[in-house]
Order: C-alpha cells, then sequence, then structure tokens
C-alpha cells in the first residue's frame, strides 16, 4: 500500500474589500493572501477497501464527512471513481498545529493536502489549475491553499493571480483558544450593517476587483516594502468582528503599541490577529511582551514568517 505525508501550511489575509453581492449568496472580494510557516501535518495511506477515514489529533475536529479533507477525499472518489476503485480507499491523519477556526484556513489547507496528495496516491496527473478548480467545490479558500504563496484572490476568492513572493516577514499570531468567529455569520453581519456601500452593477464588481491590482498594497510588495505593506493591511471584516469580541479588538491595540510592529490586522473572520515585524529576535521579544501584558492562559501566541510555499510532499513510502 502507498502512502504519502504533505505539510499544509495556514493563510492570513494582508488585505480583504468586500465589494458587493452575488447571485450566488456568497461576497464579491478583493483579498491578497499569503501563506505562513504553520502547518499541519497530512498524511494520506492508501487502504484495501472503499471507504474513506480520518484521524485527527485535536478532538475539538470532526473526523466525519464535516471534515473539509473527509470532503476533499469523497469529492476525489466521486470525480475519479475508476482510480478509487482501483487504487481503494484512504486513510487521513491530521496532524494539528494551526489553531482550528481562527480565520488561518486550517480546514482549506487540509483539504488542499488531500486533494493534492490523492492525485499523487492514484497516478492522476492533474494539473495545479485542475487542483484548484476541484478546491473551488469544497471553499472558497481552498484554490488558494493549492497554489500557496503571495497571491491575488478575486471573485468569492477563488480566482487568482501571483504576486512576487513574500518570504522573510516575521510574524506574531494571537489567538483566544476558546473564541470562535463563524465565518457566515461575520459576512451575513457585514452585509445586514454595510450592504449600503456595495457596488452593484457587475461591470463595476470588476472594475474595483481590478483596481485592487494596481492598489497601494500591490504596488508595495511589487517593490518588497515590509514597511509600507505594513501601513497597507486591510480587513473590512473587522467592522463586525472588532465590536462584537472586544478580546480581538484589545489585541489588536495591544500589538500596535509595541515599537517593533509594523502593522496588525486581523486575519480573515478572525478571531487570530496578527503582527508584521521585520526580524525573528524583534518578533519573540512582542510575544514575551504580549504575554505579559495578558498573562491569560487562553491566550495562544506563535511566532512564524511568511513562506513562498503551498503545499509540500514531505515523504512517499510503499509498505
Ligand atoms: C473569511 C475568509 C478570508 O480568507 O477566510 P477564513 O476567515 O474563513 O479563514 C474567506 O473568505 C472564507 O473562506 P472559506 O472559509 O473557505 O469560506 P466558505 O466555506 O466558502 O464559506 C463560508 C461562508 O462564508 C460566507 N462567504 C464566504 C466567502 C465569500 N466570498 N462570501 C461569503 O459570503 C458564506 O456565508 C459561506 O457560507
Ligand atoms: N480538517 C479540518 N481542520 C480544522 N477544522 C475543520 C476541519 N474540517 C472541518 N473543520 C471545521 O471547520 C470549522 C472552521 O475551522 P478552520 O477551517 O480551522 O477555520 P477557518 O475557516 O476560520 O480558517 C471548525 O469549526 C471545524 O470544526
Amino acid at each position: 500500500m502507498r502512502s504519502y505525508t504533505l505539510t499544509a501550511p495556514a493563510k492570513i489575509n494582508l488585505y480583504l474589500e468586500i465589494i458587493g453581492d452575488r447571485p450566488d449568496g456568497y461576497h464579491e472580494l478583493a483579498m491578497i493572501l499569503q501563506s505562513i510557516d504553520l502547518a499541519d501535518r497530512i498524511e494520506l495511506h492508501s487502504i484495501g477497501n472503499d471507504s474513506i477515514r480520518v484521524r485527527c489529533d485535536r478532538p475539538e475536529v470532526p473526523t466525519d464527512e464535516r471534515n473539509l479533507a473527509y470532503q476533499a477525499a469523497e469529492l476525489m472518489a466521486t470525480q475519479f471513481p475508476e482510480a478509487f476503485s482501483k487504487y481503494g480507499g484512504v486513510e487521513i491523519t491530521i496532524n494539528k498545529h494551526i489553531p482550528v477556526a481562527a480565520g488561518l484556513a486550517g480546514g482549506s489547507t487540509n483539504a488542499a493536502a488531500v486533494l493534492v496528495g490523492i492525485d499523487l496516491l492514484w497516478n492522476l496527473g492533474l494539473t495545479q489549475s485542475e487542483l484548484e478548480e476541484l478546491g473551488a467545490n469544497l471553499g472558497s479558500d481552498v484554490p488558494f491553499c493549492v497554489a500557496g504563496g503571495t497571491v491575488i484572490a478575486t471573485g468569492r476568492g477563488e480566482q487568482l493571480s501571483p504576486l512576487p513572493n513574500l518570504d522573510n516577514i516575521y510574524i506574531v499570531l494571537a489567538k483566544y483558544r476558546s473564541l470562535e468567529v463563524s465565518t457566515a455569520w461575520a459576512y451575513k453581519t457585514y452585509r445586514q450593517q454595510f450592504s449600503d456601500s456595495y457596488v452593484r452593477d457587475t461591470a463595476n464588481l470588476a472594475a474595483r476587483a481590478a483596481a485592487v491590482h494596481s492598489g497601494g498594497i500591490v504596488k508595495a510588495i511589487f517593490e518588497k516594502n515590509t514597511a509600507e505593506i505594513a501601513q497597507k493591511l486591510h480587513n473590512d471584516l473587522e467592522r463586525v468582528v472588532l465590536p462584537a469580541y472586544p478580546q480581538v479588538l484589545q489585541l489588536r491595540e495591544v500589538f500596535a503599541t509595541q515599537e517593533s510592529v509594523l502593522g496588525t490586522m486581523m486575519s480573515g473572520s478572525g478571531p487570530t490577529v496578527f503582527a508584521l515585524i521585520e526580524s525573528e529576535q524583534q518578533a519573540q521579544a512582542v510575544k514575551l511582551k504580549v504575554r505579559e501584558t495578558i498573562p491569560d492562559e487562553d491566550l495562544e501566541l506563535f511566532v512564524t514568517r511568511m513562506t513562498t510555499h503551498g503545499i509540500q510532499i514531505v515523504s512517499s513510502g510503499k509498505d
């Protein structure tokens, strides 16, 4: 039986603008997504029957069909029934390092790893864009998780254009373990409160998304100007999440008062807050300082950095 081990990195949102409503009920977005060096480890084993099994070292993560990794395997089995019956089922073991329900795309990146891994396990030879297209059926952030790096994402998040890779910027992540924000709630509340400012006609939607391509943060990314990137961070969902979750607002404020923090923002629908910092040493010092200021054991802090890659294969085997 064959096996693959892969790493599945988390993401942060350097930019998230909600442009309008879509006929499919989702929101039209303009985002800049960035892979970070905090990753789950996914093992895939062919098993000699037709079942899909998921195991995870975090009890709060469901291992049945609610798991995005399970859904990814099921999608591959439906799309490629001949390969499924030839190679048999898969057992997926997830080693979680990415905080769950954090705005860091933990589930989406696990699903992306399963797509990439099953493509290898079943010798399908799919291209990256075919894998991204499959991923879009599972969640808006899955195509990006297949691609990785630094990317502009438009549409509902699935239309990707690559940007020059960033990798030497350090990040401190802060998240309260017990705090979860529902992505659906965040978008729904935004719609209720701010839909007056939505762009209504399709031509303008596209024009607005195109404007982001030439906007300030993209220019700063092309110039690799870290201080300017940090100044131009933006996330519309903060407008609904910060007032509803004072702890998230407090993290933003504590980061903002640290001298070496170049910029701070909530990632995605939260509740993780990140800070961009020039060096690892400064990032470790910021982590210590935040811990001192908020000595709450419920608060998780990580030092990580931007990374240029998406899903990576660590090893393969035959048993
Ligand atoms: C907010 C973001 C920012 O990167 O990330 P997370 O905070 O989840 O990591 C994404 O837009 C989330 O992507 P993802 O988590 O894959 O979302 P999906 O499963 O597709 O959708 C979850 C729910 O969010 C809402 N949704 C999502 C994407 C979008 N463009 N418009 C929406 O309105 C819908 O209500 C949908 O039911
Ligand atoms: N493989 C997975 N890893 C983590 N969470 C998962 C997974 N599959 C499904 N979920 C569920 O998805 C929800 C969102 O988790 P996650 O993907 O980590 O967050 P986010 O979308 O905010 O980045 C959680 O409530 C969790 O139960």
